[in-house]
């Protein structure tokens, strides 16, 4: 019987207490597990190319959560970041390799807010920093307060391509979404393809063109309360489906 697959999550590095913390939203851990049908291990942000290699063999799918930090501009060639701002380096060190890996190996991929910018960055393109500063922007920041149904709650509308996954998994060309986030594509990387933009012309949504497996990714939150919606049930479904193939096939190579 083919065993469910194992979807590998990234973490952030924290600082819990005195030390530092290798740790995922557990909503990421929920949506991998119940959204996608996949076993969730999360992968230590090493930052360290042999360790990356090796967990590739272990896992059947990738999927890269959100956090709060920003991914280093160095890493895309924009001005330095602002002071306060917050960074990951050692979750850039491991994702952005492990995407360009991943691609390589044909390892399906799902990118969720920071996950979405990382595969941009990671296959040339650029942010915006502050994507409500920039002319005709929108305010894509979440609302200023603490009551997480508001927080995570549709903000705005996505117009999504007809010719697209999302409009093939969905049949829909218009949909609310929700918009936690700052950073934004400013340049997308010539092997995506915009799948959703948000009605201010930010690009909401992508595939990544010609991939060896399913290689997707959004700007919003698809895992929060991903039951309750049916495109989040979608995009799921349809990374899980990809993962269960590379599932089959490695388990048919670990048999022969
Ligand atoms: N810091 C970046 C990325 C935004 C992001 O991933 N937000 C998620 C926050 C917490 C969560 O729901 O996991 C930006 O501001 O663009």
């Amino acid at each position: 019987m083919l065993q469910k697959p194992v979807i590998g999550i990234p973490c952030d590095v924290k600082m819990i207490g005195h030390f530092p913390f290798h740790a995922v939203g557990d909503k990421y851990v929920a949506a991998a597990a119940g959204g996608a049908g996949g076993v969730p291990i999360l992968i230590p942000s090493l930052g360290d190319e042999d360790q990356i290699r090796a967990l590739l063999q272990l896992v059947d799918g990738l999927l890269l959560p959100g956090s709060p930090s920003n991914v280093e501009p160095a890493h895309y060639q924009g001005e330095p970041s602002r002071a306060g701002t917050l960074h990951d380096p050692a979750r850039d060190a491991t994702t952005l390799p492990l995407i360009r890996l991943a691609l390589e190996e044909g390892v399906p991929l799902l990118g969720i807010c920071r996950g979405f910018q990382e595969i941009n960055v990671a296959l040339g393109g650029e942010l915006y920093q502050h994507v409500q500063e920039e002319d005709g922007k929108m305010d894509h920041r979440e609302p200023n307060t603490d009551d997480l149904e508001q927080m995570y709650g549709p903000a705005h509308e996505l117009a999504i391509t007809p010719d697209g996954w999302l409009h093939g998994w969905t049949g829909k060309t218009q949909v609310r979404i929700n918009s936690i986030h700052q950073q934004g594509i400013k340049r997308l990387a010539e092997s995506l393809v915009a799948e959703g933009y948000a009605s201010d012309g930010l690009i909401e949504a992508y595939r990544v063109e010609g991939a060896r497996a399913f290689a997707f990714a959004v700007q919003w939150h698809p895992e929060w309360k991903y039951w309750e919606n049916t495109l989040s049930q979608a995009i799921f479904k349809a990374f899980g489906d990809a993962c269960r193939e590379r599932r089959m096939r490695r388990e048919s190579s670990l048999t022969r």
